[in-house]
Order: C-alpha cells, then sequence, then structure tokens
C-alpha cells in the first residue's frame, strides 16, 4: 500500500531531516514511528499525503506515485491526523470541519449530512457541532480531528502524537477505535504503550535514517535496541 524508495528530504534551511529511507508497508498492517526527539519522524509521515514532496527518492500509495499532479488523488488515500490539532480544524464550527473535506471532493448536501453525524455521534463528539473547534478542551480536538479525517474515508490513516493531549479514558478509547479501524495505518508516538496496543509493526527513526524495523513486541521489549536510540521500554515493561 506505501512504497518509499531512498527518500531523503532537507528543509531550505539545508537540516537534512531524512536520509535515503526505504520502507514498504502492506495493506492493512500497522505501523508505528518511533524516535528520540528531531529523528526525522514527523518530517517522513508528512511525506505521506504530500506534504511534503521528496528531495530525492520517490514514495507511492496505492501505486500512485506522490508528486504535485496527483495530490488530490493522494490525499483522497491517505488523512493525515497532524500533531497538533488546531492545524486540522479551522472553521468557526466542528461541523463545517467535519463537512469540509467531503464538501470539496462534490458530495451532495444530503450524503454529507448523513456521513457527518454518523462520525460525529461514533466519536461522542454530536453534541458538539455547533461549537467552534477553539472553544474545545485539547481532547475534544484530538477526537474533532479524528472526525475530519475518518469522514473521508481514507485507505490510509497517518496519525503523528495521537494521544498526546488524551487523558487515561480517551487514551482507551482511541486505542479501542484504532484498533477497529481496518486501514493501514501508520503512528509516530512517544507514546510506546500505545504503540505496543496498536501496532503490529515498529520502526524506529534515527538521525533520519531507519534504524531498525521489526515486529512490535520484538522491538520494543529489546532494551538494549531502545537505549541505542535514545528510547526507554514501554512502560508496562519497565514495571516488570
Ligand atoms: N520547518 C523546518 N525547518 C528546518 N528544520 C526543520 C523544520 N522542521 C523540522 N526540522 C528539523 O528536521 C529534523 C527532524 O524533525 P522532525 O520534526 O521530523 O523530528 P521528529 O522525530 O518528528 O521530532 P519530535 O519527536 O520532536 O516531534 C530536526 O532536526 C528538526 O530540527
Amino acid at each position: 500500500m506505501i512504497s518509499i524508495e531512498g527518500l531523503s528530504f532537507s528543509y531550505p534551511d539545508g537540516t537534512k531531516a531524512i536520509d535515503n529511507v526505504t520502507l514498504d508497508v502492506t495493506e492493512g498492517s500497522a505501523v508505528g514511528i518511533v524516535g528520540a526527539n528531531g529523528a526525522g519522524k514527523s518530517t517522513l509521515v508528512n511525506h505521506l499525503n504530500g506534504y511534503y514532496l521528496p528531495g530525492a527518492g520517490s514514495i507511492s500509495i496505492g501505486g500512485i506515485k506522490v508528486c504535485r499532479k496527483n495530490l488530490d488523488r493522494i490525499h483522497k488515500l491517505v488523512g493525515l491526523l497532524f500533531q497538533n490539532p488546531d492545524d486540522q480544524l479551522f472553521t468557526a464550527r466542528l461541523y463545517d470541519d467535519v463537512a469540509f473535506g467531503p464538501e470539496n471532493l462534490g458530495m451532495n448536501r444530503a450524503d454529507i449530512a448523513i456521513l457527518a453525524e454518523k462520525v460525529l455521534r461514533e466519536l461522542n463528539l454530536w453534541e458538539l457541532r455547533d461549537k467552534p473547534p477553539a472553544h474545545l478542551s485539547q481532547g475534544q480536538k484530538r477526537f474533532a480531528s479524528f472526525a475530519t479525517v475518518l469522514v473521508m474515508k481514507p485507505d490510509v490513516i497517518v496519525m503523528d502524537e495521537p494521544t498526546s493531549d488524551l487523558d487515561p479514558k480517551n487514551r482507551r478509547k482511541l486505542i479501542n477505535l484504532v484498533n477497529s479501524l481496518g486501514i493501514t495505518k501508520i503512528t509516530v508516538s512517544h507514546d510506546l504503550d500505545f504503540i505496543w496496543d496498536t501496532c503490529d509493526r515498529v520502526c524506529i527513526m534515527n538521525n533520519g535514517c531507519i534504524a531498525a524495523d521489526g515486529q512490535t513486541r520484538e522491538i520494543l521489549s529489546d532494551r538494549t535496541l531502545l537505549e541505542a536510540n535514545n528510547l526507554e521500554l514501554p512502560l508496562r515493561l519497565q514495571q516488570l
């Protein structure tokens, strides 16, 4: 479903954030991207819906090359949840944010109304539909940004630090939600327990490269490997 081939990317100031990354992700799998601050995780996943375009190398999603001329098709395939929900919510009313994507696709109003209500109800946001997103709590904003992505029925969902604002109960709710999605999932997180609960494969990034790639339980229980990449065991293993 995702094929990244020799991807490198530098920011305009010269910072090399991605250094020759090659990665294939099969349809329906759930891959966690972990690594210390500044390792290149956000830069990598922001390439998956064309937010950044490759400096060198190539990416394709579902066989479609990520490039400027294919961006509309890529945006239909890949839903990206930004690290900061405020970057995702920009209208004056939650409902309008959720309806925005389907409207852009040209869906008719009646279908949008049915779809938006379904997604808002599933995420327990229906009662908040008339609120300005700016007035929602951080946790509510997090689920609201999920709603704007899920309403588009993407084939791939990319989540950047999805648990950062959530209390334990909502974190559990998010784990259940993510595990109920039968689509390809890419999750960037410092919350290795969340990765443990939601991903079947983990890649460790270090200095713009993939330093390790394997099954979640193997990678996340390898203390030596984690420490070599400035990471720690998931909390559940630290307590053993
Ligand atoms: N807009 C930018 N301009 C210049 N350099 C940037 C920019 N955004 C990120 N970087 C640099 O690119 C590198 C990778 O950053 P990135 O945000 O991808 O890391 P990350 O692994 O997601 O980090 P974190 O865990 O802190 O979110 C870092 O050295 C960072 O300073």
